[in-house]
């Protein structure tokens, strides 16, 4: 058994620390996709009188016909009452009901001689047909939407159809993503030989953007310590969070702890009984900074991004669930006997339509050009052998 710490633990203690970022007040054509944090309740009874529900006539049900019609009651009017005796009137779509009126029967159904109107040979109305009743979806005063979820686009029609031009959502918090090493350039710039492209950032971004998390600032900070303590120094006072890739395993450069810890930010673990990401690095700054230091190797920092930091940050706006759900492998695939596996994989489905993983193990944790054939990774336990065919684990997508 490896004595660091576990995946579960390492994550309890990451949402240990989730908190909130606060909450804030937007008008409602900023609000999709955010969460919401308010109850909504409904302005009014719903629908708010007996609404029309097709183009045609409303009558008295077992009126003598022919019916005479008496005009039209269009939508947007105020309410007509139906003349006594065989009467109808012409009503639209989403009109109010006229006074008097209990049935409505559609356009098509009507054969018409001037104003005269009457049924098609063999039709049968029903007595109430077509009548979307006065508060039948709802009473005023109903809970519609609660706090601690996403706004879709049906929620975003119940804030509109109800009232709210604002609306009280989380706050997004503001995000640094620093990346770490001399070998790394630009994405824009001339790369030599020995140097790579830095990726990771962009891994990232693409994970945050994807959950609804805006609000990030990506700089670069060279191996060298005091370089190193002025720009994270910077980073710490500009964000909520800070996000560093790189600098964190055991070489002589690798100074990512050290210039954390100077600069208050206290760790609260440092390596996790995982493949990849084992050199995991997390704290909390002065101000209650969420610092995460990942492992530099790409898919290590997509990995552990999409494990702890999505989750944290999710956690931080009241949602509990992000891209995670169960599946079943369709293959065998290799445990380790002390570490949690984090395996990409690609999800599909079987032909009773259950979700099932393909397992893609990475020859190395610095292959992000294979990584990008993946849909996520799963989770085996630590254990001896082969996990089977069929074993069900969690997946957790990019
Ligand atoms: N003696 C030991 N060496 C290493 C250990 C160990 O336990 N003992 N752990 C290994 C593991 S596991 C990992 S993961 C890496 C993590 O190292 P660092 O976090 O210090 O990361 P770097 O050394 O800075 O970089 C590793 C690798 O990743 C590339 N990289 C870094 N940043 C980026 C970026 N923004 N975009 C793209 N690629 C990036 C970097 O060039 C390196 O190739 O340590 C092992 N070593
Ligand atoms: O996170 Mo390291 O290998 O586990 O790349």
């Amino acid at each position: 058994m490896s004595d660091l710490l576990s995946v579960t633990r390492a994550m309890e203690l990451v949402l240990g620390y989730a908190g909130t970022f606060g909450t804030e007040t937007v008008d409602l054509e900023m609000a999709a996709g955010r969460v919401l944090q308010q109850t909504i309740r409904a302005e009014r009874a719903q629908p708010p009188y007996d609404r029309v529900m097709m183009d045609g006539i409303a009558f008295r049900y077992g009126s003598d016909l022919p019916l005479l019609s008496h005009g039209t009651q269009r939508a947007g009017a105020p309410g007509q009452a139906l003349p006594e005796g065989a009467a109808c009137l012409d009503v639209m779509t989403g009109a109010v009901l006229p006074e008097g009126a209990d049935t409505v029967v559609p356009v098509e159904r009507l054969v018409r001689d001037g104003r005269m109107v009457r049924f098609e040979d063999g039709y049968e109305p029903r007595q109430g047909q077509f009548i979307h009743r006065r508060g039948s979806d709802c009473a005023a005063g109903t809970e519609l939407l609660s706090g601690g979820r996403r706004l879709d686009g049906p929620a975003l029609a119940v804030l509109a159809g109800n009232g709210h031009a604002q609306v009280s959502v989380s706050r997004i918090p503001s995000i640094g993503i620093v990346a770490t090493g001399d070998e790394l350039v630009d994405v824009g710039g001339p790369v030599r030989d020995w140097e790579i492209r830095r990726s990771n950032e962009y891994a990232l971004t693409g994970a945050l953007l994807s959950r609804g998390f805006n609000c990030i600032e990506r700089s670069v900070v060279p191996d060298d310590l005091p370089l190193m303590m002025a720009a994270l120094r910077e980073q710490l006072s500009r964000h909520d969070v800070l996000i560093l890739s790189g600098g964190v395993s055991m070489g002589a450069f690798d100074h990512v702890p050290r210039a954390l810890s100077k600069l208050g930010v206290e760790r609260v673990f440092h390596k996790v009984a995982q493949r990849p990401g084992k050199p995991l690095w997390f704290g909390v700054g002065p101000e209650g900074q969420r610092v995460f230091g990942l492992p530099g190797n790409p898919v290590s920092a997509t990995t552990c991004g999409v494990r702890y930091v999505m989750p944290m940050l999710l956690a931080g706006q009241g949602l509990c669930r992000g891209k995670t759900h169960a599946v079943r492998l369709k293959a065998e695939a290799e445990l380790i006997p002390t570490l949690t596996r984090f395996l990409p994989v690609r999800v599909g489905h079987d032909e009773t339509g259950q979700a099932v993983a393909i397992p893609y193990p990475m020859p190395t944790s610095g292959d992000f050009s294979f990584l990008a054939a993946t849909d996520g990774f799963v989770e085996l336990p630590r254990g001896e052998g082969m996990a089977p065919r069929g074993t069900v684990a969690l997946f957790h997508g990019w």
